[in-house]
């Protein structure tokens, strides 16, 4: 079994650069679904095992696929004779490949999709991306763990969600690109990862306006055509640096990080007492002696982002004091706090509101990871646990995280990656080295 083994208490220092964002580059390979002519170019595409399982659908649905692991770049031709199914076997392993729907729609007038199932965090419906589909004119059967899209020409409409989710902005939206007429989205997800959708279908030759706003206008076109583009940076992932260095009382530049997409983090590290600077090289995070408690709550975009909400219950467990923390975008994204426990984490869960005790002692233990965010924050509280911490269930780090550890170990951190059959030597050395 593959663990990550870290030893607390080094303060972390340097420059770490960040890869392109797994949430960006997802739903635009399933937009190069989308042209039928030339080949679409990807490049600061993050080298992440969702991305090979994108891949993997994708060329499932006959998209010819190039990666260039060494130039984090990814050629795609979707101009032969593509295929409307995307099985089981794929979409069962990442929930995000159900964004291969709407494209598919599109392009094709009939789609097959396995249906994606809930996950750790929760259970995760998509009857917000079928509404929109259906309101564009799809009809809709789901048949034996699949579902079923066909139509005999998708034709543009008025759609409000109920709520701003992600994917089904990101679904609708390609599907919209190719229908007759006018599609106006209202209540839509304004992710910056959204943004880096729109802007790759406009660069196609689709018209998409207010990507980031409220409304989403769509006018559709006849086609679509092959781009070149360079994913934006990795919020998270930048966000899980800026932590790392609050916690560990570090210095460290995550360079090219842009401050604009992290403001709520920000403005909460610097609520705790971090100094956050904006430098030429990107954002300079420096932790301070001791950190205040907050109260933090997850919104969609531009609110606190889910996606950092277990990093960041790590600060509010060693900070001075009674923070709290409510998830209202997830129904059960508090598991990596009974892993913590473990470690020593003291806090309350009521309802969707957690109390963390704060002035955590915490203890290296061995846990395990139970999704791709909560694989993060027990790392890093293994940077500030006294002895040291065992991470194992390390195949959801690697969804989201490339060379995480590597990154960590650039800046000071006391870290390595092991499987079973070096384990006991390099234990051993780590053991020792402490001697
Ligand atoms: C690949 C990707 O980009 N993943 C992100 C995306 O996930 P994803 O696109 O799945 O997240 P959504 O915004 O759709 O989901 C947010 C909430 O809406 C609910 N919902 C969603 C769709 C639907 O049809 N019906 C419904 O009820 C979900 O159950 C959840 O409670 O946004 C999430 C919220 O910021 C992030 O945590 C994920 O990292
Ligand atoms: C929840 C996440 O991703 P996904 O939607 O791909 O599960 C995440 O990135 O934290």
């Amino acid at each position: 079994m593959e663990k990550i083994i870290v030893r607390g208490g080094h303060r972390l220092s340097g420059t770490v650069e960040i890869e392109g964002a797994k949430n960006a580059v997802l739903p635009i390979l399933a937009a190069a679904i989308l042209p039928k002519k030339g080949r679409t170019v990807l490049t600061n595409v993050p080298i992440l095992s969702d991305v090979y399982t994108m891949n993997n659908v994708i060329r499932f649905l006959n998209v010819e696929v190039g990666m260039d692991e060494k130039n984090k770049a990814i050629e795609l031709d979707a101009t032969g004779k593509l295929s409307y199914e995307a099985p089981f076997k794929y979409v069962s392993q990442m929930r995000a490949s159900i964004v291969v729907l709407g494209p598919l729609l599109a392009r094709l007038k009939h789609a097959k999709v396995a249906m994606p199932g809930g996950c750790a965090i929760g259970s995760r419906p998509i009857d917000l991306h079928l509404k929109g589909m259906e309101a564009l004119g799809a009809k809709i059967e789901q048949h034996d763990g699949y579902i079923e899209a066909t139509t005999t020409g998708l034709v543009g409409a008025n759609i409000y969600l109920d709520f701003p989710s992600v994917g089904a902005t990101q679904n609708i939206m390609m599907a919209a690109t190719l229908a007759k007429g006018v599609t106006v989205i209202e209540n839509v997800a304004r992710e910056p990862e959204i943004v880096d959708l729109a802007n790759v279908l406009n660069k196609m030759g689709a018209n998409v306006k207010g990507a980031g706003t409220e409304t989403i206008r769509i006018v559709g076109v006849e086609e679509l055509h092959g781009v070149e583009h360079a994913i934006i940076q990795d919020r998270i992932e930048a966000g899980t640096f800026m932590v790392a260095a609050a916690l560990t009382k570090g210095n460290v530049l995550i360079k090219d990080a842009i401050a604009e997409h992290n403001i709520p983090l920000i403005s909460k590290l610097e609520e705790m007492g971090v100094l956050v600077q904006e430098e030429e090289k990107g954002i300079r995070v420096i932790g301070p002696k001791e950190l205040k408690p907050i109260a933090i709550k997850t919104l969609p975009y531009p609110g606190f982002p889910t996606d950092m909400q277990p990093q960041v219950s790590v600060l509010q467990l060693v900070a001075h004091g009674t923070s709290l923390l409510t998830e209202t975008v997830f129904e059960n994204r508090f598991m990596h706090l009974e892993e913590l426990r473990r470690m020593n984490a003291d806090f309350k869960i009521e309802g969707n509101t957690v109390i963390i005790y704060g002035s955590a002692k915490l203890n290296g233990a061995q846990v395990a990871a139970t999704d791709l965010r909560a694989a993060a924050a027990l790392i890093l509280a293994g940077l500030v646990a006294r002895n040291i911490t065992q991470v194992t269930q390390l195949k959801y780090l690697d969804r989201g995280y490339y060379k995480f550890h590597e990154k960590l170990a650039s800046l000071g951190a006391e870290i390595k990656r092991i499987d079973d059959v070096v384990e006991k030597q390099d234990y051993r050395l780590m053991q020792h080295s402490r001697k």
